[in-house]
C-alpha cells in the first residue's frame, strides 16, 4: 500500500507540474539577454517618442522607404514600436511592458522562480488596462495617455456605466487589487486613519501640555527619589553630608527631562527577526510555491462525506416542557426535605433529556451532608429511580437532585452531528457523545482525553456509545486521516464496519478479515500497535517533532522527505467492544501491550477505546485504570462497579438507555448518550464503502507472534501432562489452533500455546501460517497412535 501511495504521489505530482519548455544554459544565456535587451531598448524609444512622436507620423505611414528619416532616438523601428504600444495601444502604461519583458529576460538569465514572474505579468498587465482606461478620461487633453485601448475601453463604460458608473467601477477594481495583492483589510484602513488623526492630535496638544508634563515629572521624580531613599534605608542627614552627590544629580536630571517634551504615547516598534532558512526549508517552501501544500487526502480526492439524511430524525425530538410534572417534582422536594426540618431559600429547575436538575439553595446553617443522606428518601417520595444528588455542584454553592423525567427523549445522532459546536469544532478527533442536562451538544476531543473506557452493564447503551464514537469521526475525518482498528469478541456489533474496511480500517498484513474476533490475535495486533508506535517515535525524532500533529504539519510543509521514511501519519484508533472477555481469556499478554500503548501512544496519535460489561477489579486493574483518565459510565447494578470505574458512587444511580457519566479527572458531567441505531451505521457504512476506496486496509507492520517462534527440538520428558489429549482433540477437530484447545481442554493461552508448539515439534501440526489455522499433518487417530508409539520405541 506504501508503494501505491508512493505512486499515486508521484503521479499527482506530474500532474500538479505545469507544462514548460526545458532550456538549455546556453538557450536561456540567449533568450534572457534578448529580452533584457529589448525590454531596455523599448524603454528608450518610449522616452523619446513624447519628444520625436508627433514628428514621426510621416516616417511610420512610409516605414517601407529608407528615405525617410525617423527621429525616435532608435529610428523608425523604435517610432513604430512606441506608436504601436503608446498610441494604439495603452499609452503611457504601455512603459509598465517594457518593464516586465526586461524583467522576464533577468529571470530567465538568473533562472529563478517561473511562478512569480508568471505573477508580475498577471499583475503587471492588470495594472496596464486599468491605467489606460484611468487615463482615458484625460484622451481630451492627450490621447497619447491612455492611447487607444484605454480611450475605447473608457468610452465603451462611459456608454454603459456612464461617468460616475466608470469611476466607481475602477475603484472597485482597485481595492480588488489593493485587498488581493497586497493583503490589505478595511482594519488597516481604519489603523492607518486613527494613527493619522492621532498624530495630528498629539502636534496639537504638544504646546499645551508640555507645562503639566514638567509638573508630572517633577511629582514623579520626588516620589521615585522618596522611595529610593527608603529602599536604601538612608536618612536625610546621611544625604545631606553627602553634599556633591545629593544636589546635584537629581536637579540636573530634573532640568534635563524638562527640557525634552515627552511622546504622549510611545509606540513600541517590534523589530523583525529575520529568520535563517535552512537548506531544507527553502528547498520545501520551493516545492510547497511549485505543488502547494502536501494533501493527504488526494488519493481518495472525490471521497464524499456521509451526508445528514443518513441519520435518522426523530419526531419526538426537543424538549417538551411538562409543568404538571415540574410543579409536583418541586413541591415533593420541599415537603421531603421540611420533614427533616430542612427549610430551602430557593429553587430552580434545568431541564434535560432525559433527567431534570433541580438546584436548590438551603436555608443558612443546614449541613451539606444531611441533604446527601436523605438521597434515598427522596428517591421513596418521588417515586423514581435514578434520584442522584450532587452536594455542593462544584463551583455554584447550590446542590443539585437530578429526578428522571417521566417521558425521556431520544437525543439523536442526526441532532449532535448538526449541531454547530461538532460542526465548528477545530479538535483533531471530535466525537460527540450526546446532550448534557443543560440540552447543550457534548463534543470532547479524543486526543485530549487521550484513551477512554467504557464500562456499563449489560443493555445499558455502551455498544451503542461506542458507534456514536465511530460515527463522529467518520462524519469528520477523510479515510486518510484516521485508521480504525477493531476488536469485537462478541462477534456482531462492530460487523457493519466491515463495509469501510479498504476506506478506514487497519489490518495485520496477513489476516484476512479486518475486525478482530478471535482473541488470540488480538495479541498479534496490540503487539503489532507498539511496533508502529516504535516507528512513529523514530520517525518522529527523526523529524524534531513533539507529536503527530507537528509531524503532520511540518509533512504537509513538503519538509520532511519520504525518501527517508517519512510519510503522513494517520490517526489510529483502538476499539475493543469486550474488554473482559480478552483479560480473561489472555491475561498479562494483552494488559502488558496495552499499559504499554496507554502509557505512550498519546503523542505519536494511536487512541484507546476499551468497553466492558464487567467493571470489575481483576478486569480493570490499576494499571489499565491509571493510563485511562478519560470513562464513560453507564449504568450498573453496583455501587463498587461504580466506583471501580468513576472512583465514587453514581452510575449505579443512572436510568439506562444511554444514560451515562462522564470525566475526563475531575468533574462527573451527565450526559445522554446520542443514539445511533444499526440501520443508520448500515446507510452510513454502505455510503462509505461504495466509494473508491484504497487497494487495501492500512497495514499495520507485521508482528512475528511467539506461536512462530518454533523450538521445534522439544524434549519428549518435557511434553505437558495434557500433550496426548490436545494431540488428540487436534487431530479429531482437523484444526491445528491454539483456541481450540483453550476452548475443548479450558487451558489459558499461554499453555495452549506451548501445546501447539510441541504439537509442533512432533510432527502433528505445521507451522505457523499467520491468520489461518495450522495444518494438522495427522489424518486420524490410528496414524496418531502409531506416530506416538514409534517416539517410545
Ligand atoms: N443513547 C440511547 N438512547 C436511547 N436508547 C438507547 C441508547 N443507548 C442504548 N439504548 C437502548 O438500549 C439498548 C441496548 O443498548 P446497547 O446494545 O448499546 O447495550 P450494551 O450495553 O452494548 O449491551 P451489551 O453489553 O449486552 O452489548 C438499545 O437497543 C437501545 O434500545
Amino acid at each position: 500500500m506504501a508503494k501505491s501511495k508512493a505512486n499515486t504521489n508521484k503521479n499527482s505530482k506530474e500532474k500538479g507540474k505545469p507544462f514548460s519548455f526545458k532550456l538549455s544554459s546556453q538557450q536561456k544565456l540567449i533568450l534572457g539577454s534578448f529580452l533584457a535587451i529589448f525590454g531596455v531598448l523599448l524603454c528608450i524609444s518610449f522616452i523619446s517618442f513624447f519628444f520625436t512622436g508627433d514628428s514621426d507620423q510621416s516616417a511610420i505611414s512610409d516605414f517601407g522607404s529608407r528615405e525617410t528619416k525617423a527621429e525616435n532616438w532608435l529610428s523608425k523601428s523604435g517610432a513604430w514600436l512606441s506608436d504601436f504600444f503608446i498610441l494604439r495601444g495603452f499609452g503611457i502604461s504601455a512603459f509598465i511592458f517594457s518593464g516586465l519583458i526586461f524583467l522576464s529576460g533577468l529571470y530567465i538569465l538568473l533562472d529563478s522562480n517561473k511562478a512569480k514572474l508568471r505573477s508580475h505579468w498577471f499583475w503587471g498587465l492588470l495594472t496596464i488596462v486599468w491605467l489606460s482606461v484611468l487615463f482615458g478620461f484625460f484622451s481630451n487633453f492627450n490621447d497619447t495617455l491612455g492611447g487607444t485601448v484605454g480611450y475605447e475601453i473608457n468610452s465603451f463604460l462611459q456608454d454603459y456605466l456612464g461617468i460616475i458608473g466608470t469611476i466607481f467601477l475602477l475603484l472597485f477594481v482597485l481595492i480588488v487589487f489593493l485587498a488581493i495583492k497586497f493583503k490589505l483589510t478595511a482594519q488597516t484602513f481604519i489603523q492607518l486613519f486613527k494613527s493619522a488623526k492621532e498624530n495630528i492630535k498629539g502636534d496639537f496638544n504638544q504646546g499645551e501640555n508640555q507645562d503639566d508634563y514638567t509638573i508630572a515629572l517633577e511629582n514623579n521624580l520626588s516620589m521615585e527619589a522618596e522611595a529610593i531613599k527608603s529602599a536604601l534605608d538612608i536618612s536625610d542627614d546621611v544625604i545631606k553630608q553627602k553634599e556633591p552627590i545629593k544636589s546635584k544629580p537629581l536637579k540636573d536630571l530634573d532640568l534635563q527631562i524638562k527640557a525634552e517634551p515627552i511622546e504622549p504615547e510611545i509606540e513600541m516598534v517590534v523589530a523583525k527577526t529575520t529568520e535563517e532558512l535552512s537548506e531544507t526549508d527553502n528547498l520545501a517552501n520551493k516545492l510547497v510555491e511549485n505543488f502547494g501544500l502536501f494533501d493527504p487526502t488526494l488519493e481518495l480526492g472525490n471521497y464524499q462525506f456521509p451526508h445528514l439524511d443518513l441519520l435518522k430524525k426523530y419526531d419526538s425530538e426537543g424538549i417538551t416542557i411538562n409543568q404538571a410534572e415540574l410543579e409536583e417534582n418541586k413541591n415533593k422536594i420541599v415537603e421531603t426535605l421540611s420533614n427533616y426540618s430542612i427549610g430551602i431559600a430557593s429553587i430552580k429547575a434545568t431541564i434535560g433529556p432525559t433527567v431534570t436538575l433541580y438546584e436548590i439553595v438551603p436555608n443558612a446553617g443546614v449541613r451539606i451532608s444531611k441533604i446527601k443522606n436523605l438521597e434515598d428518601d427522596i428517591a421513596l417520595s418521588l417515586s423514581a429511580l435514578g434520584i442522584r444528588i450532587i452536594a455542593p455542584i462544584p463551583g455554584k454553592g447550590t446542590i443539585g437532585i437530578e429526578v428522571p423525567n417521566k417521558n425521556a427523549t431520544v437525543v439523536s445522532m442526526r441532532s449532535v452531528i448538526a449541531s454547530k459546536k461538532f460542526q465548528n469544532s477545530e479538535m483533531q478527533l471530535p466525537i460527540a457523545l450526546g446532550k448534557t442536562i443543560s440540552n447543550e451538544t457534548f463534543v470532547v476531543d479524543l486526543v485530549k482525553m487521550p484513551h477512554l473506557l467504557m464500562a456499563g452493564a449489560t443493555g445499558q447503551g455502551k455498544s451503542v456509545g461506542l458507534n456514536a464514537v465511530l460515527t463522529s469521526l467518520l462524519y469528520k475525518k477523510h479515510p486518510a486521516e484516521v485508521k480504525f482498528v477493531l476488536v469485537d469478541p462478541k462477534k456482531v456489533e462492530l460487523t457493519l464496519f466491515n463495509k469501510i474496511e479498504r476506506h478506514y480500517l487497519a489490518k495485520l498484513p496477513d489476516s484476512e478479515e479486518a475486525i478482530i474476533t478471535d482473541n488470540t490475535k488480538v495479541i498479534n495486533t496490540l503487539n503489532s500497535l507498539c511496533i508502529e508506535m516504535d516507528n512513529r517515535y523514530e520517525l518522529l525524532k527523526n523529524a524534531l517533532c513533539r507529536n503527530i500533529a507537528e509531524y503532520n504539519i511540518k509533512f504537509k510543509a513538503r519538509k520532511l522527505n519520504p525518501n527517508d521514511g517519512h510519510q503522513f501519519l494517520p490517526y489510529i484508533v483502538l476499539v475493543i467492544d469486550e474488554f473482559a472477555d480478552l483479560i480473561m481469556t489472555a491475561g498479562k499478554e494483552v494488559e502488558t501491550p496495552i499499559a504499554r500503548l496507554a502509557q505512550l501512544a498519546r503523542a505519536i496519535g494511536i487512541h484507546l477505546i476499551i468497553a466492558t460489561q464487567r467493571p470489575s477489579v481483576n478486569v480493570i486493574t490499576g494499571i489499565i485504570k491509571a493510563n485511562f483518565p478519560a470513562r464513560i459510565a453507564f449504568r450498573v447494578t453496583s455501587k463498587i462497579d461504580s466506583r471501580t470505574i468513576l472512583d465514587g458512587s453514581g452510575a449505579d444511580q443512572l436510568i439506562g438507555r444511554g444514560d451515562m457519566l462522564f470525566t475526563q479527572g475531575n468533574d462527573l458531567i451527565r450526559v445522554q448518550c446520542a443514539f445511533v441505531d444499526t440501520p443508520e451505521i448500515e446507510r452510513i457504512t454502505e455510503f462509505i464503502g461504495s466509494q473508491k476506496a484504497y487497494p487495501d486496509a492500512f497495514l499495520l507492520p507485521e508482528y512475528v507472534g511467539e506461536e512462530s517462534g518454533t523450538s521445534l527440538d522439544i524434549d519428549i520428558s518435557d511434553r505437558d501432562k495434557l500433550f496426548r489429549e490436545a494431540a488428540e482433540v487436534i487431530v479429531t477437530a482437523q484444526q491445528g489452533s491454539a483456541s481450540l484447545l483453550q476452548r475443548k481442554l479450558k487451558l489459558g493461552y499461554n499453555r495452549a500455546g506451548r501445546l501447539i508448539d510441541q504439537l509442533e515439534a512432533a510432527g502433528i501440526v505445521g507451522p505457523f501460517e499467520g491468520s489461518k489455522a495450522r495444518q494438522v499433518l495427522v489424518s486420524d487417530l490410528t496414524s496418531l497412535d502409531k506416530l506416538l508409539e514409534n517416539e517410545n520405541l
